[in-house]
């Protein structure tokens, strides 16, 4: 069974979001049912990952024009009831929409998914009101609308895994292909599948992956908490590095002495593959190619370049920002300080009871950097990856012009 970290029904209309904070440890969906929660799953990062944000964003406020309709529809005798105001006039529910949109805008900065699908429900909106359609009709195409966003999403993600894993293997000459990757962009930071891991999930199925190396991704650890978790969940051969690994591997792995053997510690047996490409998600890609991702993917770029390894950005349409030329113009979300020194972990007991905790690590007092993204430079990445096909550099250009990707 597919990982999903949305679960949403129409009739009757049910949306639950996997509560990616209690991972791996706990797998607990929470319901929502309103706007307001939709913006407190996207904040608090139960629900991450730039495709999964804009989703659960036009999720919540659809659950929540359902369900007003429903109320009203059951209550309509009762004059003080608060969905009536809402419900009773399209121009009022417009401005509810307006609203709502605005507010789940403010959630988090950097992804540009979120803000896609705020305009594009907009849009819905202003045709409907246009159209002059009533209430009901203006929220069937609102969910109409977010219902094949979801479906759009899963096959998009499935065509970016055929697309990168075709590249890579008209790039790279071993049978057997091993990778590193960072973050998670898999089932969990969409609506399934996965982008970066998507191509990963691809080779697999065509039997030409050896290897999937992760990183941890401090500070929030979404490697070692939740891609370690969907690897295992689908049994792709994996194994976790930290951060400040990735050169080493590289390095150690391109010398051909070191390619293949076997290293032996006492737990397990792991192959030294040599490593033929990096394969990283994005928040946001400039129009010039330049893109925001998890922090520290910058540096896995730079590490490629010197390594004279693929780097490769797979992302939907959605995450390709026409409006603006670079990397300059966009917004970098700094987090909590917390989220560095403390370190989100959990304690099982002898009778295997789990107990989801933090722990400090450095003394308390200290001061900390916490940018959640940063950008990594057009020069530095060998191909862009969406749904409609491979994006590389013009011979000899530093940037990519993606002004006619979609
Ligand atoms: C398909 S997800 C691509 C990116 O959104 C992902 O790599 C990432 O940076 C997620 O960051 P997060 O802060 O966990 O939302």
């Amino acid at each position: 069974m597919t990982l999903s970290p949305i679960l949403y029904t129409r009739d009757p209309p049910s949306l639950k979001i996997l509560n990616q904070l209690l991972l791996p440890h706990q797998k607990v969906y929470e319901n929502v049912t309103t706007v307001q929660q939709g913006y407190e799953q996207i904040k608090q990062m139960k629900v991450r990952g730039a495709p999964a944000i804009g989703l659960v964003a036009a999720l919540s406020l659809a659950i929540e024009l359902q369900i007003k309709y429903l109320e009203f529809s059951n209550n309509q005798n009762h004059k003080d009831f608060e969905p009536l105001n809402i419900i009773s006039s399209p121009t009022a529910l417009g401005e509810f929409i307006r609203k709502s949109l605005d507010y789940l805008n403010t959630s988090r900065p950097t992804a540009v998914n979120l803000f896609l699908s705020s305009k594009k429900l907009w849009e819905v909106t202003c045709d409907g009101l246009k159209e002059n359609l009533n209430s009901k009709e203006i929220i069937e195409k609102i969910v109409d609308f977010v219902v094949k966003m979801l479906e759009d999403d899963l096959k998009d993600n499935k065509n970016i895994g055929k697309f990168g894993g075709e590249f890579l293997f008209s790039k790279v000459d071993n049978e057997m292909i091993s990778v590193v990757t960072h973050c998670n962009t898999g089932s969990l930071a969409t609506s399934g599948y996965g982008t970066a891991l998507g191509i990963i999930r691809y080779l697999h199925e065509q039997g030409r992956l050896s290897r999937v190396y992760f990183t941890e991704t401090r500070p929030y650890n979404q490697g070692s908490r939740l891609t370690s978790y969907e690897l295992l969940h689908d049994q792709i051969p994996s194994t976790l590095i930290c951060d400040s690994m990735v050169s080493a591997l590289l390095s150690s792995s391109s010398l051909p002495h070191i390619n293949n053997i076997i290293e032996q510690s006492q737990t397990n047996l792991t192959t030294c593959n040599q490593i033929s490409a990096i394969i990283v998600g994005a928040d946001r890609i400039a129009k010039n190619g330049d893109t925001a991702n998890k922090i520290g993917t910058y540096q896995l770029a730079i590490t490629a370049k010197y390594h004279g390894i693929i780097f490769i950005v797979a992302a939907p349409s959605t995450s390709i920002d026409l409006n603006i030329e670079s990397g300059k113009d966009i917004i970098i979300e700094e987090r909590s300080e917390d989220e560095l020194v403390l370190v989100n972990g959990a304690i099982i007991n002898e009778n295997d009871n789990i107990i989801i905790d933090k722990v400090r690590v450095p003394p308390k007092g200290v001061k900390a950097w916490n940018p959640s993204f940063d950008i990594t430079p057009a020069e530095l990445i060998t191909a862009i990856i969406s749904e409609e096909g491979v994006f590389e550099k013009k011979l000899g250009m530093k940037e990519f012009d993606l002004t006619n990707f979609k």
